[in-house]
């Protein structure tokens, strides 16, 4: 389990007032959960994840994995950013290797188990290929991969679709379901869009911001009904989705109601 407990983080901002980004998060990450984050901008996804991935520290609060204390990042940690942090100089192969090779795995086993991944995310045929040769989506599979190579307890990932035009976003998603169903990892996913948000989560959490609060959760299963039956427009249309769509889009909306009003 990883679990967010009461977590709260103050920034300093410049002109001297201080942001309170985080106000007393609590949040528990099963194993083989997959978690999203909803939010408007500013609502603290993204200190959250940060946090989670031990780049900065909490004010108040505590956050743990499988029992042990998070103060810093850690190969138990996957990140996968928006944008994509590929060394242009590497190879595909030696870019999903990387972690490996800090963590002192040896020459062969590194090829070998970047090799596997790069087939789990459809691209077995570009080991040699270098990133300026490969389109965004491509770019993103590779940092999954990467991100899996030192066979994390959880993966990470901050908006690492939101660049993506619209259908190979879509596919995209399809594809992270297969990684998911496949390894068994837990995720925690921060989107902006609420469409992507309940298609994936079997827990969506619905941020609101200044201070950055949960307001909503819901438990899902449309992701499981995804990885079983692969059919995402049957999954899309229905009733169902769409009604929890709005019924989530009215909670969003009231919570950026309630800052501009305060503004
Ligand atoms: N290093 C920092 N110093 C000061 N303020 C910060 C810092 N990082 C974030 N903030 C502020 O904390 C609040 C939460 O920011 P955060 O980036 O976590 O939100 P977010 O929900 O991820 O937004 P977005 O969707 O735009 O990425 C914002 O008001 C932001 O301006």
């Amino acid at each position: 389990m990883l679990k967010v407990e009461r977590a709260s983080v103050y920034f300093a901002a410049r002109d001297g007032r201080t942001v309170h980004a985080l106000d007393r998060v609590s949040l528990d990450i099963p194993d083989q959960s997959f978690v999203v984050a909803l939010g408007a901008s500013g609502c603290g996804k993204s200190t959250l994840l940060n946090a989670i991935a031990g780049f900065l520290p909490l004010s108040e609060g505590s956050i743990t994995l499988d029992g042990r204390p998070i103060v810093a990042p850690g190969a138990d940690r996957g990140v996968v950013f928006q944008k994509d942090t590929l060394l242009p100089w590497k190879s595909v192969l030696d870019n999903v290797a990387l972690g490996l090779k800090f963590a002192g795995v040896g020459r062969s086993e590194r090829r070998d188990r970047s090799q596997a991944l790069l087939q789990l995310v459809g691209l077995a045929d570009f080991s040699n290929a270098m990133p300026f040769e490969l389109s965004g989506g491509m770019r993103q599979r590779v940092g999954i991969a990467r991100a899996l190579a030192t066979d994390p307890d959880i993966l990470l990932m901050d908006e690492p679709f939101g660049a993506l035009d619209s259908l190979t976003r879509e596919q995209m998603q399809e594809l992270l379901v297969s990684v998911w169903d496949r390894t068994g990892k837990r995720i925690f996913f921060i989107t902006h869009s609420i469409e992507e948000a309940l298609f994936l989560g079997t827990q969506v959490i619905v941020m609101s911001p200044r201070p950055g609060r949960i307001v909503a959760r819901f438990d899902l299963d449309f992701v499981k009904r995804f990885a079983k039956n692969r059919d995402a427009r049957e999954i899309k249309a229905s009733p169902e989705f769409a009604n929890l769509r709005e019924e989530i889009r009215a909670i969003v909306h009231s919570s950026e109601d309630f800052r501009s009003a305060a503004e």
